[in-house]
């Protein structure tokens, strides 16, 4: 179980997303991005944008069903990335890699891709080319699709 929680907001996200655009740009140009949905997605919109790269692929990869690690099970392929063959000359883009697992997928398939993700932990950090950002194993990175602004009431009036 997770015990810190991270949270990112549109705009960190974007920023990272930008500054990985920018570490990227001397690696390229690449033929394609291929996004790992769905976390990759929206990193991938703005990387593209960034380097001005038009085809989009996607890869989508199934593993965790909830909000902690016990919630992993072996990651299945259920939508290859077709439009990119072996991978040469593609850009994959993750939002991050923990265990590194949908990683390793992800790489089996497409061996000669250059593999960058924002945010990194320990574990998964062999598993990429490139990363922003990294963050503790016992983090847990909130993305701002998976979280909404909440009410809390005054410390004065909590525990009543
Ligand atoms: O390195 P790992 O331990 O494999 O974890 C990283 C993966 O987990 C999350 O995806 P998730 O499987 O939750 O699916 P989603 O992107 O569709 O939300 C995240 O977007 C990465 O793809
Ligand atoms: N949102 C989110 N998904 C994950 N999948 C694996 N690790 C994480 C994490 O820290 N945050
Ligand atoms: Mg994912």
């Amino acid at each position: 179980m997770a015990t810190n929680y991270a949270t990112v907001t549109w705009d960190q996200l974007h920023r990272d997303a930008r500054t990985l655009a920018s570490a990227l740009m001397p690696r390229g140009p690449f033929k394609g991005i291929v996004a790992v949905t769905r976390g990759g997605l929206i990193p991938a919109a703005i990387i593209a944008r960034e380097l001005d790269c038009r085809l989009v692929e996607s890869i989508s990869v199934v593993s965790y069903s909830g909000e902690s690690n016990e919630d992993q099970s072996v990651p299945v392929v259920v939508k290859p990335a077709t439009a990119a063959g072996d991978g040469e000359g593609f850009l994959i883009i993750d939002d991050l890699v923990d265990s590194g697992e949908t990683a390793k997928v992800v790489r089996d398939v497409l061996p000669k891709a250059h593999f960058a993700c924002l945010y990194a932990k320990p574990s998964g950090r062999p598993h990429t080319d490139q990363y922003v950002m990294e963050v503790s194993q016992d983090t847990w990175v909130l993305f701002p699709w998976d979280t909404a602004p909440l009410f809390v009431p005054p410390l004065a009036r909590q525990g009543n």
